[in-house]
């Protein structure tokens, strides 16, 4: 996306985005957990321990940080693995933290090692040791920071190193939403933009949203989009139908990507195994786009399966593509069937 388009999304997206726990929808387990983390850190008056979230991308990590930030009345500081490169860019945030701060780390698992290092003393004993000079003359002053709370985002837990890992208190991993859970945050958000939005649509919609918030809010800006040029202005089902053909996104959710993907898997390699490199580049993206963003989807719509010799198109995803399976995908499937 061209950096204009993706601050236009994300500013639209900031304007749905719920501010408290009551108005976050779903994730009930993870939501009470918390609630109760932020709230007996509250009643002694301390600040919240260390939370790690993980998921996928767009199922409200960001969302749940701010919140953090918010019901514990603090501010929120954010940054991220990719923009510190450096441990002195860590040292220089930490050391100008307040007490009760909240620090955002989104994509943590991508933090360089020696930044990696330093957190983890930061977050136990709230301290830096800031190393002046270099080679023989160099010293470690030690630098006490205030307590603050660390918030880590990740789509990739099994990335993060142990020792990071089990500096954090409470962690949670997201999972993707119920499609009644993504209605009830369509409806909250046709609300919030003004727009009439018919029960059958807000169905058609989260039907086809992966079971994701970020993606159910970005089509229902797209009906709204179609409703306001071809239609009364109602987002109703013919509305929600016909926008979502234009983008191109399928009746059980694939966009061009997942298609792309599986389209690759079967057509150019008789539906796997084929390693997720090898894929990814037959789709011109990179690997982690892949595997983060249409992998989890295809695996839990039973459209491709993970064996250890690569990724499998299963027999469901070649009827989806209007092509013939071959006879060891149903072979495969049979068994699957037979064993789960
Ligand atoms: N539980 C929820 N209830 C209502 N809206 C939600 C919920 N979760 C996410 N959203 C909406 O989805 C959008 C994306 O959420 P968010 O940015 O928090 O995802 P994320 O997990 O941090 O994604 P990424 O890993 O890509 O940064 C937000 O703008 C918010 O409006």
């Amino acid at each position: 996306m061209d950096p204009d388009a993706d601050a236009l999304e994300r500013s639209a997206e900031a304007a749905l985005r719920p501010g408290t726990l009551d108005e976050f929808v779903g994730q009930r387990v993870v939501r009470d957990q918390l609630d109760l983390v932020l709230k007996a850190a509250s009643a002694r008056g301390a600040t919240a321990d260390h939370v790690l979230l993980s998921g996928p991308p767009g199922l409200g990590k960001t969302t749940l940080a701010m919140i953090v930030a918010h019901e514990m009345g603090a501010t929120l500081r954010v940054s991220s693995g990719p923009a510190i490169q450096h441990a002195g860019d860590l040292a220089a945030i930490l050391s100008s933290l307040d007490e009760g701060d909240v620090l955002f780390l989104d994509e943590i698992h991508r933090l360089a090692r020696p930044a990696e290092e330093m957190l983890y003393l930061a977050m136990e004993d709230f301290r830096v040791d800031v190393v002046v000079g270099k080679g023989a003359g160099a010293t470690s002053i030690p630098l006490s920071l205030p307590p603050f709370t660390v918030v880590g985002a990740t789509t990739r837990a099994g990335l993060l190193p142990a020792p990071l890992r089990d500096r954090f208190g409470f962690t949670a991993h997201l999972d993707f939403y119920e499609p009644h859970e993504l209605r009830a945050i369509l409806e909250r958000s046709a609300g919030k933009l003004g727009l009439a939005l018919d029960g059958d649509a807000a169905a058609e919609i989260s039907g086809r949203s992966r079971g994701t918030p970020r993606i159910a809010n970005r089509l229902l800006r797209r009906v709204r989009d179609w409703a306001q040029v071809h239609g009364s202005g109602r987002a109703d089902l013919a509305a929600a139908r016909q926008a979502l053909t234009v983008y191109e996104v399928d009746e059980r959710g694939l966009d061009r990507l997942d298609r792309a993907v599986l389209g690759a898997l079967c057509t150019r390699f008789g539906g796997g195994p084929v390693g997720l490199s090898t894929l990814a580049v037959s789709v011109g993206e990179e690997s982690e786009t892949v595997e983060t963003v249409a992998e989890p989807f295809l695996v839990r719509e039973g459209l491709m399966s993970r064996s250890p010799r690569g990724r499998v198109a299963t027999a469901d995803a070649w009827v989806h593509l209007g092509l013939q399976p071959p006879a060891d995908a149903l072979a495969g499937e049979t068994t699957r069937r037979l064993f789960d």
